[in-house]
């Protein structure tokens, strides 16, 4: 398979006269986890949107392993899978139907489905609540049977917006090593966040949106040099992207490396 797995070739978007996402070129590469950074409004939920075939770009092209979303919506949408920051679930079908459910969409055998199902439910201890309607679970809860979801059909590409809120600091910890594994063995895992640590803890190499624009491209000591050195906005953005004292359990438990569970 070819080695870049998702390209933005001068992708942008406008919302009437307001230029929302500018004209981005980044290319990712198969295995990588990606990490998309920048504060609230910057443009990444209108960028993953175009990457996931949500949103027509005004220009430019979004390309899944080669194939623009736009043109050929059916066959780049089979490799890949999105969870959005507020993903939309069916409340009335349980855990484990909701995932059967998309498993059957992507054609994923019986078999297979209920190996990968059990797998997913355990990593993010939702087991015991598998069989219980989606309308009763958490915010977090419906954050992590999203994750499962997206990753049962086992997508070549996954998108995920804002993936660590709701979650508690042990599942953001789960998360992080399962996107690790994953992206070990060939997936590619694009990842927004407004939080720095988040990127620096998680990922290989970071984009950092502001204004619609790439302002930093590479990995978070590379950045984090460049912006000692010389750019001072890029300290700014820094400042801004820290995250607060609310964030700090989630952040050193995603920095620790204990196991999965
Ligand atoms: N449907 C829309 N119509 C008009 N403007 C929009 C629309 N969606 C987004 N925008 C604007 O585009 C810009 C980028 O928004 P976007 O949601 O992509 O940012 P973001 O980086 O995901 O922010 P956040 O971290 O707050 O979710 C903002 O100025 C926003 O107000």
């Amino acid at each position: 398979m070819n080695s870049t797995s998702i390209k933005l070739h001068n992708l942008a978007k406008s919302y009437r006269k307001h230029v929302a996402v500018n004209n981005l070129n980044v290319e990712v590469e198969r295995g990588e986890l990606f990490g998309f950074l920048g504060p609230n409004g910057a443009g990444k939920t209108t960028t993953i949107k175009m990457l996931t075939g949500l949103l027509e770009p005004t220009n430019g092209e979004a390309l899944i392993y080669g194939i623009d979303i736009w043109k050929h919506p059916i066959e780049a949408k089979k490799k890949i899978a999105y969870v959005p920051d507020q993903p939309n679930l069916y409340p009335k079908l349980t855990g484990w139907d909701y995932l059967e459910f998309i498993a059957s969409v992507f054609r994923v055998p019986n078999e297979k489905f209920q190996t990968k199902a059990k797998e997913l439910l355990d990593i993010f201890n939702l087991t015991e609540q598998a069989h219980d309607l989606i309308e009763s679970y958490s915010h977090g809860m419906k954050q992590k049977i999203a994750i499962c979801g997206a990753l049962v059909h086992e997508p070549d590409v996954l998108f995920l917006d804002e993936p660590t809120v709701g979650l508690d600091p042990k599942s953001a910890r789960n998360l992080k090593n399962l996107l690790r594994n994953l992206c070990d063995n060939g997936m590619t895992a694009f990842v927004s966040t407004h939080i720095l640590e988040i990127a620096e803890q998680m990922c290989d190499r970071v984009g950092i949106i502001l204004d619609g624009n790439i302002i930093a491209l590479g990995s978070m000591e590379e950045l984090k040099s460049q912006s000692q050195k010389a750019d001072q906005s890029l300290e700014d953005i820094f400042l801004e992207l820290t995250g607060g004292e609310e964030q700090k359990a989630l952040i050193s438990e995603i920095s620790s490396n204990g196991d999965t569970k």
